[in-house]
């Protein structure tokens, strides 16, 4: 499965959220969606899966719904859960996009994915009562469940622990490198310089670069995209990032 975007506009409001993006993302990417807050990164993420109505070209919501469904799994921003299911009963609704798959497939899918997120202490607890961290897990699990070649996940890391991020970014790095791609929004710049393999910044709809982290979170796209200076150094497992000060516009 390979996402390709071509000339992707998605307007709100008559105004152009997402701007006339071009965009590929292919088997073994994890590929993190970096930009300021309302820069259009959910709304990028939202448009690709076809939940946006948008102009342009993407191949993934040209597929029909059950095909898109076991081609690509979504673990939305809002963490809200409406029903008080157990969390195995949460996770076990990513498997409603394989109606045709036997018994075992989907208890292996949904064990494989407690696992993962280390939920299997937490299985039988209603989704409901969970802490804010522990529902995004869930969330992300079901997600996981639905076995798709491609994840794409809205600030997945946010209100996690700081193991828990870590976990979650390893375990997205493991899905790429078994052949899977990621797509991620995240705001955790040194993390993302860290695990992900590429970096896109999204910058008022529009991408002002894309490429390896060492390439893209340099000094200058920094600033101009954040607004903020940072120190990069470069590690043996890639660059390492710690935020310095924001820069003071002088007129
Ligand atoms: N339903 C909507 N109607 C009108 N404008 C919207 C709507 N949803 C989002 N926007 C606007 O689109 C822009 C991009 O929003 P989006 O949520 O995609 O940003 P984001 O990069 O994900 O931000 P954040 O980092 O804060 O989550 C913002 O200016 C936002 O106000």
């Amino acid at each position: 499965m390979r996402l390709e975007l071509a000339n992707l506009t998605c307007r709100r409001n008559g105004r152009a959220v997402i701007d006339g993006i071009d965009l590929t993302v292919g088997p073994g990417e994890f590929v993190g969606l970096l930009g300021p807050n309302g820069a259009g990164k959910t709304t990028l993420l939202r448009t690709a899966l076809g939940l946006l109505p948008a102009e342009g070209r993407n191949s993934l919501a040209a597929l029909p719904a059950a095909q898109r469904a076991r081609a690509a799994a979504f673990m939305p921003q809002g963490r809200e859960i409406a029903w008080p299911v157990t969390v195995e009963t949460l996770v076990a609704l990513g498997r409603v996009a394989h109606p045709d798959a036997a018994g075992d497939a989907d208890h292996a899918a949904v064990e494989a994915a407690l696992a993962a997120l280390s939920l299997q202490e937490l299985r039988h607890r209603p989704a409901t009562q969970l802490s804010g961290g522990e529902q995004a897990r869930a969330l992300l699990a079901r997600a996981l469940a639905q076995d798709t070649p491609l994840l794409v996940a809205d600030e997945p890391i946010a209100g996690l622990d700081p193991a828990a991020q870590i976990g979650v970014m390893r375990l997205f790095r493991g899905l790429a490198n078994e052949g899977r791609a990621v797509l991620a929004s995240l705001h955790d710049l040194g993390l993302a310089a860290r695990h992900c393999s590429r970096l896109i910044l999204l910058q008022r709809g529009r991408i002002m670069a894309d490429g390896p982290p060492e390439t893209v979170l340099t000094d200058e796209n920094l600033g101009r995209c954040f607004g903020v200076t940072a120190h990069v150094a470069h590690g043996p497992q890639g660059p390492i990032l710690q935020l310095l000060d924001t820069i003071t516009e002088t007129t």
